[in-house]
């Protein structure tokens, strides 16, 4: 992973050399914090030991048990379902992988409806084993799986904590399972059983993404001038500070666009804390340069925009054409004109003052994944330090969940109550 910060430098906000030098003492002391914890295995920290402490072997051996499926049912929310997402929407497979981390009936209707349940792995990740939404979830699909015929104790991995209902659920029906680590939050697990099974049922070299897990680590450093992580988690905690309160994450690769999106929850959950924090907004190149570019160079002054590309990719030629003003397109490739348009919405930004960080690696292959996702969560870590949030918990999230298992009659909860008292101005 590769980081360069030269069009945040002299924008608005902007950052200057004389402010990276100075933060550069801080991301010394993060550092010295954070290898602390990690040497120490501290909870939320221990994050950063996956790469070392994940056990490959053990989830080959959890997914050796299935016969090759045809196709593989993640059931789970937020961590619990993006980082396994992340991988699978990256990296190609002839083992179709889905996601069921909502509860729309109609969603769950029309994937249910088209899966071949007879042929798929149902893999059911809950941390808590408690998440209403996945455990709603599962209990639709294990009837829908009795309702076709299919023995769900064949065909059912779970993944979760030492003890709740999905661990009580695996050990009474002597399910496949694997442990959900100790002290990683969901968002920090996608380099361990939560995001590495699924890429093992599809065949994807797991122990080459931990490779590049250890890449990341090994490219941390007492500086953020000899860190990309480091860099990139140093200069969006200043331009933060500096007004940028919007991070639109912009890949310039289909296959990168989940990233964005298990990205969005690792910085939102991790750093909107005690009234800081920075939005992360998903955008995708070179599609939201027709739609949401406009408002990055013509908005508020409030946003940076990171870029992120692989530098090697598969290509498909333009053929040539005699279209007017389209001729100089012809003999070129979508993949040349990708990174023109990359290039060209990078300078367009710098023209107009807006800070942007660009963010590269080889190719979008195993390794180079394990990396990305390091190096972003040792990014957040450190903007965690610097920001002095607590990065690892995220007790905002608790209200809703009583307010809605009280509307359900799950017990009694005062945020169920408040929920009638909903302020009403209604426009018919
Ligand atoms: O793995 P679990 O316990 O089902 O939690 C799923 C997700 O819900 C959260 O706890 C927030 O409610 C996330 O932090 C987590 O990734």
């Amino acid at each position: 992973m590769r980081v360069d910060l030269g069009n945040a430098l002299e924008t608005t906000p902007g950052l200057t050399t004389a402010t990276l030098d100075r933060l550069d003492d801080r991301v010394a002391a993060a550092h010295e914090r954070i290898a602390g914890g990690m040497a120490d295995d501290e909870f939320g920290y221990a994050a950063l030991n996956l790469p070392a402490t994940a056990d490959a072997d053990a989830i080959y051996a959890a997914v050796d048990g299935f016969d090759r499926p045809e196709a593989v049912l993640t059931v789970g929310i937020g961590g619990s379902a993006l980082g396994a997402a992340t991988l699978s929407n990256a990296l190609s497979s002839d083992v179709d992988a889905y996601v069921l981390d909502n509860v729309d009936p109609d969603d769950t209707r029309r994937l249910l409806a088209d899966l071949p349940l007879g042929d798929t792995v149902v893999n059911v990740v809950s941390k808590s084993g408690t998440t209403a939404e996945t455990l709603a979830n599962f209990l639709v699909v294990r009837e829908a799986m009795a309702d076709a015929g299919v023995d769900w104790t064949e065909r059912t991995l779970v993944t979760t904590g030492e003890e709740g209902n999905l661990r009580q659920l695996a050990d009474r029906h002597d399910l496949p399972s694997l442990r959900v680590p100790d002290g990683v939050p969901g968002r920090f697990s996608a380099l361990s059983t939560v995001g590495l099974a699924v890429a093992a049922l599809q065949g994807h070299d797991i122990e080459a993404v931990l490779a590049g897990g250890r890449d990341g680590v090994d490219a941390l450093a007492g500086s953020l001038y000899e860190s990309p992580a480091y860099a990139y988690g140093a200069a969006t905690y200043a331009l933060a500070e500096r007004g940028a309160l919007t991070n639109a994450v912009m890949p310039y690769a289909e296959s990168l666009e989940t990233f964005a999106e298990w990205f969005a929850q690792l910085w939102a959950e991790s750093l909107g804390k005690d009234g800081l924090g920075q939005t992360p907004a998903r955008a995708l190149g070179a599609t939201d340069q027709h739609s949401q570019l406009q408002l990055y160079r013509a908005g508020p002054p409030d946003k940076l925009v990171t870029l992120v590309r692989p530098t090697e990719r598969a290509d498909v030629p333009i053929p040539e054409t005699d279209l007017d003003g389209l001729a100089y397109l012809g003999g070129s490739s979508l993949g040349g004109l990708l990174d023109a348009e990359f290039e060209a919405t990078e300078a367009s930004l710098a023209a107009a003052g807006v800070p942007n960080v660009r963010v590269e690696i080889d190719r979008v292959d195993e390794r180079a994944l394990g990396e990305l996702l390091f190096g972003m969560e040792a990014a957040c870590v450190l903007y965690g330090e610097l920001a002095s949030v607590s990065t690892f918990t995220q007790p905002a999230v608790e209200w809703g969940k009583k307010a809605a298992r009280g509307l359900l009659g799950g017990g009694d909860f005062a945020e169920a109550e408040a929920v009638a008292e909903k302020r009403e101005l209604r426009i018919e």
